[in-house]
């Protein structure tokens, strides 16, 4: 069913997105990056990776800000310029007094230390001007490098980064992360699903592959039942019990083996609910401390789900997939599929809890929406 393998286009690497996959790159190994935007620009080294020396590069002429997430600001009590800082996407910039050095700097963007470090305060922001959207480029940069959403920042013209990038460009990498290329297929007998073929995804943002479980002969024309599952290691693999995942990944396999018109299991590299796997263990760290799941990923200054479900229609549009019978408990899975022409009607996926993950299924109820 569906698209035949093609290859990657031939030009792809002379797409202005390709110098934001380098941008990424040189972001999570600690070095400066350039985000040149119409009005001059930013130059901006991330905050949980920077040390004595990186920081010393970036402020050669001057002393840099932090910018962080609305949602860590708020969490930290820094006044954002704007009114209603959680439902407001502007990042806040945060002036650096002397007092707020590279320890302090990272606590303020690492909320696992806040117990443990007394923040020093009062943090002033300043207002976003022309930097606006370079601060905007290097909230995104940071989340799709799957760091903290914090990076000290200075003038472009202030730097030599290593790899400069078009704002443009890294705002425009949540989109191509969606622009996926089927890449290869072949059978895959799965010991609860011994009639599968995988279908591999290339997204174009250069991350991670996403894969289709196809699973017995499903009729494209017909509504087909369909799991979407976001990577979860801890639970997947390690048969964490702190979530559902694990237990859901293979009651999903199972069930659509057992349907007699078969399906299709989306295996999503949304690991942490789009976090990242270091960030998803930061936030169990957070709950170690007393916060649920939400707060955990508010705290890191992340949205409580960074997950964008566009990836998971247009895998399924690939396939020929119109319709479907979405096997979940999630209202943003069945609305994400929905806004992209999909005809959904939602099957429950619900697993009986542990005592290690009852809280966390209540919160997802309670805070989420799940229907569960
Ligand atoms: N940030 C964060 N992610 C988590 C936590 N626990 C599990 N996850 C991630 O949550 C995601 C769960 O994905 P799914 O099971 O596909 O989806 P769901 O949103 O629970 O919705 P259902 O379809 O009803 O299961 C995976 O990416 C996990 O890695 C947590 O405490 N914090
Ligand atoms: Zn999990």
């Amino acid at each position: 069913m569906g698209q035949a393998v093609r290859p990657c286009p031939a030009d792809r690497d002379l797409r202005p997105v390709s110098v934001a996959e380098a941008a990424i790159d040189a972001l999570r190994r600690g070095r400066i990056v350039g985000l040149a935007g119409p009005d001059g620009g930013l130059a901006i080294l991330s905050a949980e990776l920077a040390d004595a020396a990186s920081l010393a590069a970036l402020e050669g002429s001057g002393r840099a800000g932090l910018i962080i997430t609305a949602r860590r600001a708020a969490v930290l009590a820094i006044t954002n310029q704007r009114a209603a800082a959680v439902a407001d996407p502007e990042p806040v910039w945060v002036e650096r007094p002397a007092w707020l050095g590279l320890d302090a700097s990272r606590a303020v963007a690492d909320p696992v230390l806040d117990m443990a470090t007394p923040l020093k305060g009062p943090f002033t922001s300043r207002a976003l001007d022309g930097d606006r959207v370079a601060a905007l480029a290097a909230i995104t940069l940071a989340k799709q490098a799957a760091l903290l959403p914090a990076v000290y920042a200075v003038p472009i013209a202030a730097a030599a980064p290593v790899v400069t990038v078009a704002v443009d460009a890294v705002l425009a990498l949540p989109a191509a992360a969606a622009d996926v290329t089927l890449s290869s297929r072949a059978r895959l007998p799965l010991a609860q699903a011994p009639d599968t073929e995988v279908v591999a995804f290339r997204p174009g943002d250069g991350g991670p592959e996403h894969l289709a479980l196809v699973i017995g002969d499903p009729n494209p024309v017909q509504p087909v039942l369909v799991r979407l599952h976001s990577a979860c290691l801890t639970g997947d693999v390690l048969g964490s019990l702190k979530c559902d995942c694990g237990p859901q990944l293979h009651a999903a396999l199972a069930a659509i083996a057992a349907n007699p018109g078969g399906g299709i299991l989306l295996y999503l590299q949304q690991e942490g609910r789009g976090i990242g796997l270091i960030n998803k263990l930061r936030a169990y760290a957070l709950q170690d401390q007393g916060f649920d799941t939400v707060d955990a990923n508010t705290r890191l200054g992340f949205e409580p789900d960074e997950r964008d479900f566009t990836l998971a229609a247009a895998m399924l549009h690939q396939l020929g997939v119109g319709s479907v019978q979405l096997m979940t408990n999630n209202p943003l899975k069945v609305e994400g599929l929905a806004a992209h022409g999909l005809a959904v009607s939602r099957v429950p996926h619900s697993m009986a809890p542990n005592p290690h993950n009852i809280g966390y299924l209540g919160t997802k109820r309670d805070r989420q929406g799940h229907l569960l």
